[in-house]
């Protein structure tokens, strides 16, 4: 299992964003992307996730594998810590394991209303979705945002000694250290020429 991208250019509004990109990463590998406020890393993860289509080239990694994690996480309000992840759970017909709230520092708060917990603590239960749907192809937009440093910390050692140490693969826009040791891709020399045509796309906005 291996994630190719060939040539892929991405658009988003209409509007060309990135173009020219090619790169590929291996199991237990994870590729972090960089660049200014507005390059595209958004648009580039949404597009290596299918949730929208490229305007050139190619994304290719085994069919079902991929999970795209933003902030628009999927948290149901009206459901306890333990509903939410137990939902997720059933919905990829996987077990939930109880070292998925020791791992993302839910065990406190697992009867919790997921409506009442602080926006870290939503990002703590959002990012341990991923740790529930057993997905292989993570595409993680900002996962630290509103995170103190420990959870920082957590999470770091969850998607090294866990995810990537079994295999998995990531591809990470984050504007901080992980630790993770990965390599970098500045997306700033992939950046389209500007298209005349503009364009917007509110289903996006
Ligand atoms: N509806 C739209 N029409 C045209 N351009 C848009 C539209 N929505 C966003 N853009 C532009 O697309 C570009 C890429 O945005 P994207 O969110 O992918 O960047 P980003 O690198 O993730 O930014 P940030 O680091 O600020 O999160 C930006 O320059 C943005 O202004």
């Amino acid at each position: 299992m291996v994630l190719t991208v060939s040539d892929l250019a991405v658009a988003r509004g209409g509007a060309p964003v990135l173009e020219g990109l090619s790169f590929s990463v291996a199991p237990g590998e994870a590729l972090v992307l960089r660049g200014p406020n507005g390059i595209g890393k958004t648009t580039l993860l949404r597009t290596l996730a299918g949730l929208q289509p490229p305007i050139a080239g190619t994304v290719n990694f085994p069919e079902d594998t991929g999970a795209y994690a933003s902030h628009a996480d999927g948290i149901k309000a009206q459901l306890t810590v333990t509903e939410n992840l137990a939902f997720w759970a059933d919905v990829h017909g996987a077990d939930l394991v109880d070292s998925v709230f020791e791992a993302f520092d839910l065990v406190d708060l697992r009867d919790r209303f997921a409506g009442t917990l602080s926006a870290g603590q939503k990002r703590r239960l959002g990012l341990a979705r991923l740790g529930v749907i057993g997905r292989d192809v993570l595409f993680l937009d900002e996962p630290t945002v509103s995170l103190d440093g420990f959870s920082v910390k957590m999470f770091a050692s969850w998607l090294r000694d866990t995810h990537l140490a079994l295999g998995g693969i990531a591809v990470i826009a984050t504007h901080i250290d992980l630790g993770l040791d990965a390599p970098e891709l500045d997306l700033t020399p992939f950046k389209a020429a500007p298209d005349a045509r503009g364009g917007s796309d509110e289903a996006f906005l």
